[in-house]
């Protein structure tokens, strides 16, 4: 397969302040993804706050709130703009990479009782189809190195951090939680060893993020 290449920018006035945004493209699938940067972003020697997105048609446009990732993308985007200065890769793997048709499959079957892993394995899935080393060539190709990731999820660290992108800090993104999503937000931590807050309580997996997140009495 080909590299993603870097292939046009334009202006983007957002209710967050004045973005821009940066499409990219693999030549040959012609799949495409987004970057939203804000302020001077290359070649830093300060790390950038950053944001890898995935994609939810749900919660990013249609209010959903069967999941965080509409309250994840409007906190993200106002924490870049008060510092002025970041990245947001809206990366196009909706659904975990199994597309919107599936994901509404999948939403059928949580519908029935299953949660969100059960009902990716029983469509044939696994648990999250997502690769997230397009992101790592985004960050290269924007010539971020450094980053401030703003994330819950340790498989971005990790993947980030074997890409040769430096992630010098994770910060927690807990917004959105409400009636509809805690089972979501409880799969996630229980089974994916997200970094999830529920009243106060971190639910420690065994991960080697944990130790250095516990928070502070
Ligand atoms: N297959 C599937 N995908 C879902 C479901 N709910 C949300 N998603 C997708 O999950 C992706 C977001 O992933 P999450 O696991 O919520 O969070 P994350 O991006 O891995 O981690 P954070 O950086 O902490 O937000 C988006 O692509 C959503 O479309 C679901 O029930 N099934
Ligand atoms: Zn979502």
């Amino acid at each position: 397969m080909s590299t993603i290449q870097l292939v046009t920018e334009a202006n983007l006035p957002t209710e967050f302040g004045l973005f821009r945004i940066v499409g990219f493209e693999f030549p040959d699938t012609k799949k495409e993804h987004i970057a939203l940067v804000m302020g001077d972003v290359a070649q830093s020697e300060e790390p950038i706050l950053a944001r890898i997105h995935s994609e939810c048609l749900t919660g990013d446009a249609l209010h959903s709130l069967k999941c965080d990732c509409g309250f994840q993308l409007a906190a993200a985007l106002k924490q870049i703009s008060e510092v002025g200065k970041g990245v947001l890769i809206y990366h196009r793997e909706e659904g975990r990479g199994i597309g919107i048709i599936n994901k509404i499959r999948a939403y059928s079957l949580q519908d029935q009782g299953m949660d969100t892993i059960e009902a990716n394995l029983a469509l044939g899935f696994a648990a999250d189809e997502r690769n997230f080393n397009v992101c790592a060539d985004i960050f290269n190709l924007l010539g971020v190195k450094k980053v401030r990731l703003l994330t819950n999820n340790p498989q971005k660290i990790e993947t980030m951090k074997q890409a040769g992108i430096n992630v010098v800090e994770r910060i927690p993104l807990n917004v959105g939680e409400n009636r509809y999503n805690t089972e979501y937000l409880d799969t996630k931590a229980k089974k994916m060893g997200h970094f999830i807050i529920h009243n106060g309580h971190k639910h420690l997996m065994d991960c080697p993020y944990c130790q250095e997140e516990v928070p502070k009495k």
